[in-house]
């Protein structure tokens, strides 16, 4: 299976970034560019990382008004990212302008993908912020409106992919954090599946930052991974 891991670069500054992504292989895995790389370093890691082939994936989960997260989504189209999100819970006129505004710019359109609910909640949490359903539910609710609204698919635990799998398109992505081989720790991540399930129960691309960077040996993780979702 082609590219399925795509590797989080969490880290503070872009050496630390490159120096981890001169030791993947573009062919091998995608890239993430989160919060704290992109805050800190701007367009230009985005850039380093195109240099060296990947394909990079822009984890900034936009969450505001339409016309400003559609000229955000906009601004990155421009970089050439090959993915990029918002949160779903930012809803349907949100996700229908920025895929009006990218139809109407004419730009090449990065994989539009809306996270549903972070793969760290669980129940309790969502109880805390007054939605007093179970995660799959939630997750249920927004995958539907994120298809409607034109994206291509959803960030969820892959805890959800069968049942998301029998919900919607089979072309809808779905793209899942919270991956980690059988006893690594689960560090801040509630719902969590081995690389494994999640390629079997239906995701499309497994995201996997810790398990992958903080390993004594990065590439021999990455390729454990690789191994255990192509057998
Ligand atoms: O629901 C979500 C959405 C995004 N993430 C991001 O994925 C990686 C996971 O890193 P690990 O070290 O493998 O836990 C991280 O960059 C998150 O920001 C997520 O975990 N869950």
């Amino acid at each position: 299976m082609n590219k399925r891991v795509v590797v989080a670069l969490d880290y503070p500054t872009q050496a630390e970034a490159l120096t981890m992504a001169s030791r993947l292989d573009p062919s091998l895995c995608r890239v993430k560019v989160g919060k704290e790389l992109f805050t800190r370093c701007g367009p230009s890691v985005v850039e380093s990382l195109h240099q060296r082939g990947f394909d990079v994936f822009l984890d900034l989960k936009f969450h505001d008004i339409p016309n400003t997260v559609a000229h955000a989504i906009l601004a990155a189209a421009e970089m050439g990212v090959w993915m990029v999100n918002v949160h779903a819970s930012g809803g349907q006129a949100m996700m229908e302008r920025t895929v009006e505004l990218l139809d109407q710019k004419g730009v090449e359109k990065p994989l539009l993908i809306a996270v549903t609910v972070l793969t760290s909640m669980q129940q309790s949490d969502l109880a805390g912020i007054g939605l007093d359903v179970p995660p799959v539910e939630q997750v249920k609710r927004l995958a539907l409106l994120t298809q409607k609204s034109g994206f291509d698919g959803v960030v969820c635990s892959a805890q959800e992919a069968p049942v998301l799998r029998s919900l919607v398109d089979p072309s809808f992505k779905l793209v899942t954090p919270g991956i980690r081989p059988s006893g690594a720790s689960s560090d801040d991540q509630k719902r969590i599946v081995t690389p494994k399930d999640a390629i079997r129960d239906g995701s499309d691309y497994l995201v996997v930052g810790r398990p992958i960077t903080q390993a004594e040996d990065p590439v021999a993780a990455l390729q454990k991974i690789i191994d255990e979702i192509n057998a």
